[in-house]
């Protein structure tokens, strides 16, 4: 089964990077779900801004979509801070991470998306910045190399990750604050839908908004992404407005699956079908038939098809249920045998 349109794809135009942000909700009233990480971080953030001190580090984990940067943004507004980004893979200097550090004001929010993805040596770095506001620093070179001592501004990182299975024991002990966001179900998601509905200026019925959280795979990325493309088809093919028939006829035409399930969702469980019976087979074996790394299938696509009831884990291994037969139009292989 083959999506034509990537609902994942994050290779957005300039017109959709814009309405991204537009989109974006920038406190925490304009953030729907996550209920109780919302609360407490509420809690945190005013308790540290009684105190007038940095909030604790934070560690936000999750699929992708689910709100990681716009939660960290957010958080940084509501302390009233300045806020930076940067992301694992841009720092790869000891010196780029201090220029960074020592630009930061008092009580600040450093965000580090992909912090999974830190050289050893500048994540070595972080661990005395994150404890003491302090840094060591190299300065000159050959014999007069010397080391000082930086003191920081006290900050709140603020660490982003799709895989918090690769982060090493130091550096997640060093955050105060745990989060792991969660797939968001329908009703919340037809409420973000027509909160951009409204941002974007086109009516969108109620109806219509559940029909595309139903196929947004728990994600207000795809919801939004949904959106636009539900909004381009009635703009083009119908009134203007987005109701449930032009909302069924654009997701049809996009070739979006019933369940939301994309190439890769679809690929996984056709894979565990044709090549091992249906399971159950252990998760690096799927992972190597696929081509996939195995830590990437446990943390960002098995995730959603065990939550709504795709795949099963059991002790021998990954086992997909009769839903996946039916979705997928199969026969179990123990069914087919039985005329013989
Ligand atoms: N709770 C929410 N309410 C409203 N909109 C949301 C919510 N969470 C996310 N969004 C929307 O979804 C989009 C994607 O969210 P975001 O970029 O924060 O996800 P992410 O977890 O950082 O993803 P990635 O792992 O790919 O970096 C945002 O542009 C935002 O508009
Ligand atoms: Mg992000």
């Amino acid at each position: 089964m083959e999506n034509d349109f990537d609902i994942r794809d994050q290779n957005l135009s300039d017109t959709e990077r814009e309405f991204e942000k537009a989109l974006r909700p920038l406190a925490f009233e304009d953030f729907s779900g996550q209920d109780k990480i919302i609360e407490n971080l509420k809690v945190f953030v005013m308790a540290a801004k009684m105190r007038k001190e940095a909030l604790d580090h934070v560690l936000l984990h999750g699929p992708p979509g689910l709100g990681k940067t716009t939660l960290s943004n957010i958080v940084a507004n509501e302390l009233g801070v300045g806020f930076k980004i940067t992301s694992g893979p841009v720092l790869d200097k000891p010196g780029d991470l201090a220029g960074i550090l020592t630009s930061l004001e008092p009580n600040d929010v450093l965000f580090i998306d992909e912090i999974h993805r830190l050289s050893p040596v500048v994540e070595e770095y972080l661990y005395s910045a994150m404890e003491d506001y302090r840094i060591d620093i190299m300065i000159d070179k050959g014999p007069s190399a010397r080391s000082i001592q930086i003191e920081l501004n006290p900050f709140t990182l603020v660490g982003a990750t799709t895989r918090s299975g690769l982060l090493t024991s130091p550096l997640r002990a060093r955050f105060g604050i745990n989060c792991h966001l969660e797939y968001y179900d329908h009703q919340v998601l037809s409420h973000i839908i027509l909160r951009s509905a409204a941002i974007m200026q086109v009516p969108c019925t109620q109806e219509a908004a559940i029909e595309i959280s139903m196929r947004s795979r728990g994600t207000p990325r795809i919801a939004n992404a949904l959106l636009r493309r539900v909004r381009d088809f009635a703009q083009v093919k119908g009134s203007g407005k987005i109701d449930i028939s032009i909302a069924r006829f654009a997701l049809e035409a996009l070739n979006i699956d019933k369940y939301g399930l994309d190439e890769i969702d679809n690929k996984i469980l056709t894979t565990i079908i044709d090549k091992f019976k249906g399971g159950p087979v252990g998760l690096t074996t799927i992972a190597t038939a696929l081509g996939e790394d195995a830590g990437t299938v446990e943390e960002v696509y098995e995730p959603y098809l065990i939550k709504e009831g795709f795949i099963k884990r059991t002790p021998r291994g990954r086992e997909v249920t009769d839903l996946a037969y039916t979705h997928l139009h199969r026969t179990r292989f123990s069914d087919q045998g039985s005329l013989f």
